[in-house]
Order: structure tokens, then sequence, then C-alpha cells
């Protein structure tokens, strides 16, 4: 796959053409230097932008011939997004930013189950404004993983938090992954989070520059910052 980014008269090769195979249920590290690309593919994955040239399936399905009508069904069903920043309605408590996306999916799970995987049991009628950075993602996590989708796509999840909340958050996603088997995807600019993974893909301009599978992982606790 490649992608291109026209800005005025400069072109930027963003992607140059990478190959890649998820698999399912895998938990997945993208490290790579700044403007590597990482957000490109994530967003390219995701179906919120489209490849210059190349094909992209999803369970044998090719998302690049998708319509504009199937690729919003492909998100909304398919795929969880986490960021860097949580994006959360401050005016909605925990449960209700939870609740307002299981409004609209197919067969979800209840805010309170998604908020327990996260461990906020303890914090659902907060508003954003009344927790730490590291509850708000998990919330944010709660959030994208309420409709029970495949793909689990996050960008930077933990750039935002520091060591000790960074943890719990990626904690949540170990555990999302090992219950619910979703398929996850992690840009870290964090060379200590590759540990956590069962693979570790590197990115440098554009390119895979490796692929690493971890024989033995650690915990998202024994994680240096
Ligand atoms: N919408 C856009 N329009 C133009 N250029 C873009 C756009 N998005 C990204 N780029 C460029 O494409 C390249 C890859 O960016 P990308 O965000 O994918 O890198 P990254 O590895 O995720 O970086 P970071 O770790 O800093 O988020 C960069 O040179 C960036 O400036």
């Amino acid at each position: 796959m490649t992608k291109v980014y026209h800005t005025g008269d400069v072109d930027v090769r963003a992607l140059n053409g990478v190959s890649l195979k998820l698999y399912e249920a895998e938990m997945a590290v993208l490290l790579g230097p700044s403007g590597s690309g990482k957000s490109t593919l994530l967003n390219i994955l995701g179906g919120l932008d489209q490849a210059t040239s190349g094909t992209v399936h999803f369970r044998g399905q090719n998302l690049t011939a998708f319509s504009e009508r199937q690729l919003t069904r492909y998100r909304r069903e398919n795929v969880g997004f986490v960021f860097q920043f949580y994006n959360l309605i401050p005016s909605l408590t925990a449960w209700e930013n939870v609740a307002l996306v299981t409004e609209v999916a197919k067969d979800p799970m209840p805010p309170d189950e998604a908020l327990a995987m996260v461990d906020l049991s303890n914090r659902m009628t907060h508003f954003p404004a009344q927790l730490s950075g590291g509850e708000q993602q998990r919330v944010a996590i709660a959030r994208a993983i309420a409709k029970r989708p495949e793909v689990l796509l996050c960008d930077e999840p933990t750039g935002a938090l520091d060591s000790k909340t960074g943890i719990l958050v990626l904690e949540a996603l170990t555990r999302i992954n090992e219950e619910l088997g979703t398929t996850t995807a992690i840009i870290t600019h964090n060379a200590g989070i590759q540990a956590i993974a069962h693979r570790v893909i590197s990115f440098i301009d554009g390119r895979i520059a490796a692929t690493h599978e971890n024989d033995t992982r650690i915990a998202p606790a024994e994680v240096s910052w």
C-alpha cells in the first residue's frame, strides 16, 4: 500500500509500499519515529482514510472497493478507535459517554460491563472533568470496546499519561485483548511498551523496517517508561 498526501506543490509519501497482515486476536505494537507513517496506516486500516494505491482486506472483504456507506458500516460495526486525547463529551458522565455508542451498535455490551472491563465500575457517574487523564482514557477505551469491535486501533493511547496511569491503560488493553480476543494495534513512541505485544512492527520513512515476534511477553506493570 502507498499513501501520498498532496499539499500545495509538495507530495508527501507517508506510506511507501507497506505490506502487513494483522492476525485475529493478536496484539501488535507499531513503533517508529515521528512522521514514519504509523498514524496514516492506522487511519487507513480503520476506514478513516484511503490508500493512494494498494488494497486493504478485512476478513476477505476488500475495503478499498467499499462505498462510503459500506465504509461507515465497517467503522461502526467492526472497528474501535482510541486516540491520544480522549475526546469524551464533557457534559456526559462516564456511563453516558459509553451509552452514546451502545445506542447505535448492533450487539453492544451494557455500559456497566464495558466500564467494569477497564476497572471503572466505581466512576460511572463521574464527569470527565472529575476523572484523571488515565481514567478518561479508560472511559474512551470502554466506549471503543462496548460495541464489541473485532479490531481495536489505538494511536498513542498512553502518549499523554505518566507511567502509573499509562500502565493501567495498558492493563485494560491487554485484558480486552485476552478476554474478548479483540485484534489490537497500538501505536507508541515508547519502546518499552513493545514487550507487552505478541508482535512488534517497526516503521521508518513510510516503510516497515522490521517485524519481531516476542517469545515471552511482559505484563504492563513491568514496562519501564
Ligand atoms: N493529512 C495530511 N496531509 C498532509 N501530510 C500528512 C497528513 N497526515 C500525515 N501527513 C504526513 O505524512 C507523514 C506520515 O505521518 P504520520 O502521522 O502517519 O506519521 P506517524 O509515524 O504517525 O508520526 P507521529 O508518531 O508523529 O504521529 C508525515 O510526513 C506527515 O507530515
